[in-house]
């Protein structure tokens, strides 16, 4: 954590819980992400991370704990965070043109039914051009691939200037040769912008990210990369293999049963 002494904390989450009715879904979350991190966010099916994001981008209101943005409350600090939601599948007969779909990025921050400045087209050229899609500026968007679109989405949150960028597992619908490409665009994102990525992937978690953070309705997170003992355990209750660079490692010791740790 030395390492992060001199850079500023861009989010800081203090004894967040979150609530659906009666059912507890997020407990007692403490993290703070400093600038130009990359996290990845690991957990099982229902363990809250979709929850997180929604915290964070203030479309839930924590029932108890706190939320800072930029040192600012969520509400005034939501501005600096661009979001691309988890895959949603979607009319591809709906007539609208990759441009028009990067555009909707500009919605929050700008009075409707005015025309665009000249600026703002810049920025939405200049956010196609981030995601190496400005040649596909034209096109319906109902004719691009999974991840096509993707980069699409990426676009679209990048035009507010975010100093902060939430996806919600933004490989889910692509193979993993798409994924590549998806992970190393931000990879380059990452090197202007904090990156919070949740992703089932371990894989890209291993190769990509810098540090990790393990959601079960609780957080285990230490502000490095590796995958301790503790936070697999605490959210997986047994052992996962990792395909790395085309190579088996077992990131977490056997059952007892198993014998001998093999990683
Ligand atoms: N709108 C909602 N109303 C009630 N319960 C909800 C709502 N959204 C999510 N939940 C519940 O909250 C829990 C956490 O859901 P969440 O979507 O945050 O998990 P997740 O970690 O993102 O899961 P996944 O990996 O499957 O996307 C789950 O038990 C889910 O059923």
């Amino acid at each position: 954590m030395d390492k992060q002494i001199d850079k500023q904390p861009v989010i800081e989450i203090k004894n967040v819980w979150v609530s659906y009715d009666t059912q507890t879904v997020l407990e007692d979350i403490n993290l703070t992400v400093y600038e130009s991190d990359f996290i990845g966010l690991i957990g099982p099916n229902g363990g809250g991370k979709t929850t997180l994001l929604k915290a964070l981008l203030g479309l839930l209101e924590p029932s108890s704990g706190s939320i800072r943005i930029m040192g600012k409350s969520v509400a005034e600090g939501r501005c600096h965070i661009g979001y691309v939601p988890q895959y949603i599948e979607f009319d591809r007969q709906f007539p609208i043109r990759v441009w028009e779909v990067v555009q909707m990025g500009l919605l929050g921050c700008r009075k409707p039914f005015t025309r665009l400045s000249t600026a703002e087209r810049e920025v939405i050229d200049y956010a196609l051009e981030q995601v190496d899609m400005a040649g596909l500026s034209q096109r319906p968007i109902g004719e691009l691939s999974g991840g096509q679109r993707q980069r699409v989405y990426i676009a679209r949150a990048l035009t507010s200037n975010p100093q902060i960028l939430l996806l919600d597992e933004p490989t889910a619908s692509v193979d993993p040769q798409v994924a590549g490409i998806i992970y190393d665009l931000l990879k380059r994102i990452n090197q202007s912008v904090t990156i919070l990525m949740v992703s089932h992937d371990m894989n890209a978690v291993s190769s990509y990210v810098k540090t990790i953070g393990c959601l079960n309705r609780r957080m285990h997170y230490h502000g490095s990369k590796e995958v301790t003992q503790e936070m697999m355990n605490a959210i997986y209750e047994c052992p996962i293999d990792l395909i790395a660079h085309g190579l088996p490692h077992r990131v977490l010791s056997p059952h007892e049963s198993e014998g001998e740790n093999h990683a």
